[in-house]
C-alpha cells in the first residue's frame, strides 16, 4: 500500500486508521465518538492514529483490540480519504476487515450498532466518511454498455451481465436518437431493477430524469460546465476523469465516484498514452472519491485493480 504511516502522501495530515468490521449477516460495525472528541457525537468505524512505526494494518490491528477487543486477521484495502476539516486535517486509511477473532464489544464505552451499508446515512458521520459510505455501497465492477446498432442483441448483452451478478451499469448508447434511445434505456432500467442492479445514463440528465434511473455519468467535457446543483438534482453521479485537476473538479463538485482513464493501452483509445498502475495509484491517492480502473481492464483484474488503491474495475469487455 503506498500511502499509509509516515510515508502518507497528505504532508502533514493525520494518518489514521479505518476498520470495516463485518457479522455474519454481513451488516457493519459503527461506533459513536465522544461528545469531547474530535468530531465527537457523530458515528465512526472504529479505528485511531497511525503511530509513527505502525503500518495501517498493524495500527488498525492495535486500535481495534483496545476499543473492541478483537483480533484481526486479515484486511484489505478499501479506500484512502484525504479530508481538511478546517482545524485538523486527516488522511483516512480505511481497510476491510475480511477475518477477525472475539466479539466487538464497546472497551471504551461507545455506543456500538451494527448496520447494512444501505443504512448507512453519511449525515451522521464526519464529513470525510462520505467516501466511505459510498465506497461501500458500490460495486467492484462497473459495466460500461457498447453502443447500440441492435436492440434486441443489446439487451441480451445486458441480460447476460445482470445474470453473472453486474450491478451497476452505465447506458452509453449514441447510435441511437429520440425516442428509439429513450424507450432502449427504460427497458435496460426495467431489466436491473429485476435483478437489484442501478443504472446511470451517460451524458443525459434529461432522459435519467425522465426513466426514473438512479443517476447520470458525466463525460469529462461535462464536468467543466457542471454546477454542485446538477449534480445533487442528478441522484448517483460518476464522471470520467483522465488527470488529477478532473479528479478534483469531480470532488468537488460533489459526485460519487470516478471513473480514471486509461490504465492500460486499449483499442478504442490508441491515441492516449496508459497510465500504468504507478501513476494511477498517485494520483488516486490524492482523492477522496472512489475510483474505478479503466482503460484495458478484464473484469478479474480488481484485485490489482484495488491493491492500486482503485473501488474496482470498469470496463465494456464482459458485457
Ligand atoms: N476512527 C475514525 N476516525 C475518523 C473517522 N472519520 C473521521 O473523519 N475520523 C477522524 C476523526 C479524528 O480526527 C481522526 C481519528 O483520530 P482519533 O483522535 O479519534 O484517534 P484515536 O482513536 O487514536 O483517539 P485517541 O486515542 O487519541 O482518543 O480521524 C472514522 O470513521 N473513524
Ligand atoms: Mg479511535
Amino acid at each position: 500500500m503506498p500511502n499509509t504511516g509516515a510515508e502518507g502522501v497528505s504532508g502533514d495530515a493525520l494518518q489514521v486508521a479505518v476498520g470495516v468490521v463485518r457479522d455474519a449477516a454481513d451488516r457493519v460495525l459503527i461506533a459513536q465518538r465522544a461528545p469531547a472528541r474530535h468530531q465527537g457525537g457523530y458515528w465512526e468505524f472504529p479505528g485511531g492514529k497511525i503511530e509513527p512505526n505502525e503500518t495501517a494494518e498493524s495500527a488498525l490491528t492495535r486500535e481495534l483490540a483496545e476499543e473492541l477487543g478483537i483480533t484481526v486477521q486479515a484486511t484489505r484495502p478499501l479506500i484512502c480519504v484525504p479530508h481538511d476539516y478546517g482545524d485538523r486535517r486527516v488522511y483516512l486509511n480505511v481497510l476491510e476487515v475480511l477475518d477477525y477473532t472475539g466479539v466487538p464489544a464497546g472497551l471504551e464505552e461507545q455506543p456500538l450498532r451494527w448496520l447494512t451499508t444501505d443504512a448507512l446515512d453519511p449525515a451522521a458521520f464526519p464529513a470525510a466518511n462520505r467516501a466511505i459510505i459510498s465506497a461501500l455501497q458500490l460495486p467492484l465492477h462497473y459495466v460500461i454498455s457498447p453502443d447500440c446498432t441492435d436492440p434486441s442483441a443489446w439487451l441480451a448483452g445486458l441480460q447476460a451481465a445482470l445474470q453473472r451478478g453486474e450491478r451497476l451499469i452505465q447506458f452509453r448508447v449514441r447510435a441511437l436518437a429520440g425516442s428509439d434511445r429513450s424507450a432502449l434505456a427504460a427497458e435496460a432500467l426495467r431489466r436491473c431493477h429485476a435483478h437489484g442492479a442501478r443504472l446511470l445514463i451517460n451524458g443525459d440528465a434529461a432522459l435519467a430524469r425522465s426513466i426514473g434511473a438512479e443517476g447520470v455519468h458525466w463525460t469529462a467535457a461535462q464536468l467543466q460546465q457542471l454546477s454542485r446543483q446538477d449534480v445533487l438534482a442528478a441522484g448517483v453521479s460518476g464522471g470520467s476523469c483522465h488527470s488529477p485537476a478532473e479528479l478534483a473538479l469531480a470532488e468537488s463538485l460533489g459526485l460519487d465516484f470516478a471513473v480514471l482513464s486509461p490504465v492500460a493501452a486499449t483499442r478504442s483509445h490508441p491515441e492516449a498514452t496508459p497510465l500504468g498502475w504507478g501513476q494511477f495509484t498517485q494520483w488516486v491517492s490524492e482523492t477522496a472519491l472512489p475510483v474505478y480502473a479503466l482503460g484495458g481492464m478484464r473484469p478479474d483484474d480488481w484485485d490489482q485493480a484495488r491493491a492500486a488503491g482503485a473501488q474496482g474495475v470498469a470496463g465494456i469487455s464482459g458485457f
